[in-house]
């Protein structure tokens, strides 16, 4: 069994640090996906694994092997990128043989890998072919079976499905989730900035920013029970709403009073001084709310916010809604309407209190 373990890992291109004290654990077997926008630091985290950058302090651990100093080709790694990457002037098999001839596999090991490695990938039928005869999911299979072949205990996964539209994208995830199955042993280590990527396929997530692990939990984690407006906003959509911890209880939006859970006053939940981990929390103090949109309805309830609809996307199955609730846009996504509101349209919403969670007030509010 093999796992991937950054500690504190900092690599910088031109003494710019891009990747600052990485702390991480791929358990053996984990999917773990480095979730964050662009420049965020993921592909270079993935690179200090496969051994294609070095960084200028800390370790890399591969199956608790320190492999900071080793060469690429003797870590045990299989890396898909999102450019497939395929030789152009090799057939399928041979591009699939590729890193077992570089590490002078037997022969008949050779050939019985790359059946194996085509055999699982669904591309057995397509041995012959030369990339340029093959689709782009087709490539990609390829690339993986390439880096199958080999047997890995650790398969890196760069952002592999960006390049190809929408349904292949999501044949090929449940694909990979397969593949994962089938492999429980492999570790994979999963770049992407598709958070719906991410939620269907990772263990954990780990959320980067700007060269900085900021959050790390299961899918469900981050998403019920985001700690920070930042995972919030990019594991899944989120209103984010600035509000003050009330004297007697709930919370004050804009003068309107709202309860949610954690504060004092709240039915169900244990009266307790000031809100647990939010700075801020005790009456009077900055925090923001966070409600997701699939949350939110339209109609009175309890939470009832009034405003103007400033826009309605139809979305197929569900309408998106935007208000305008006191100087702020709250959006709620419901199924889809018969008659949905027109823009300028009074409107009210509301949310139940146990889906709304408190996070301390950060810089920016959606
Ligand atoms: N070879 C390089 N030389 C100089 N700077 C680089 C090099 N590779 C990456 N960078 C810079 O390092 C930073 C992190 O890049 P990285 O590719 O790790 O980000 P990322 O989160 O994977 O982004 P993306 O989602 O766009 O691929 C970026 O600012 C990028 O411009």
């Amino acid at each position: 069994m093999t796992g991937i373990r950054f500690d504190s890992v900092s690599v910088a291109y031109d003494g710019t640090t891009v990747l600052d004290s990485l702390d991480l654990t791929v358990e053996p077997g984990e999917v773990v996906a480095l979730l964050g926008p662009s420049g965020s630091g993921k592909t270079t985290a993935l690179r200090a694994v496969a051994g294609f950058v070095r960084p200028f302090s800390g370790r890399v651990f591969i199956d608790g092997r320190d492999v900071t100093g080793l060469a690429p080709h003797r870590r045990g790694v299989g890396m898909v990128v999102q450019q497939y990457a395929l030789f152009p002037h090799l057939r399928v098999d041979a591009n699939v043989a590729f890193g077992l001839k570089a590490r002078r596999t037997p022969r008949a090991t050779v050939a019985e890998r790359v059946a194996e490695a085509l055999e699982m990938t669904g591309m057995s039928a397509y041995a012959r072919r030369y990339p340029r005869e093959l689709s782009g999911g087709q490539q990609q299979r390829v690339a993986i079976a390439r880096a199958l072949a080999i047997r890995p205990g650790v398969l890196l996964l760069d952002e592999p499905l960006s390049a190809l539209d929408a349904r292949l994208r999501s044949d090929m995830l449940a694909e990979l989730a397969r593949l994962h199955r089938e492999l429980p042993s492999v570790s994979m280590l999963y770049v992407t900035h598709d958070q719906a990527e991410a939620l269907t396929l990772a263990d954990r997530i780990a959320v980067m920013d700007r060269a900085r692990l900021r959050d790390c939990g299961t899918p469900r984690e981050l998403y019920r029970s985001p700690r920070t407006e930042f995972t919030a906003s990019f594991v899944g959509s989120a209103n984010l709403l600035p509000v003050t911890v009330a004297d007697g209880g709930g919370v004050s939006f804009e003068g309107t009073p709202l309860s949610v859970p954690g504060v004092p006053g709240v039915p169900g939940v244990p009266g307790v001084p000031g809100v647990p981990g939010v700075p801020g929390g005790l009456p009077g103090g900055a925090a923001t709310l966070c409600v997701r949109p699939h949350m939110v309805g339209l109609g009175d309830g309890p939470n009832a916010l009034r405003g103007t609809v400033s826009e309605v996307q139809w979305r197929g199955a569900t309408h998106r809604v935007y208000a305008e609730v006191s100087g702020h846009r709250v959006c709620a996504d419901v199924l889809e309407l018969r008659e949905p509101p027109a823009p300028g349209a009074p409107v009210t919403l509301h949310f139940a209190p146990e889906d709304a969670v408190l996070l301390p007030a950060g810089a920016g509010h959606a």
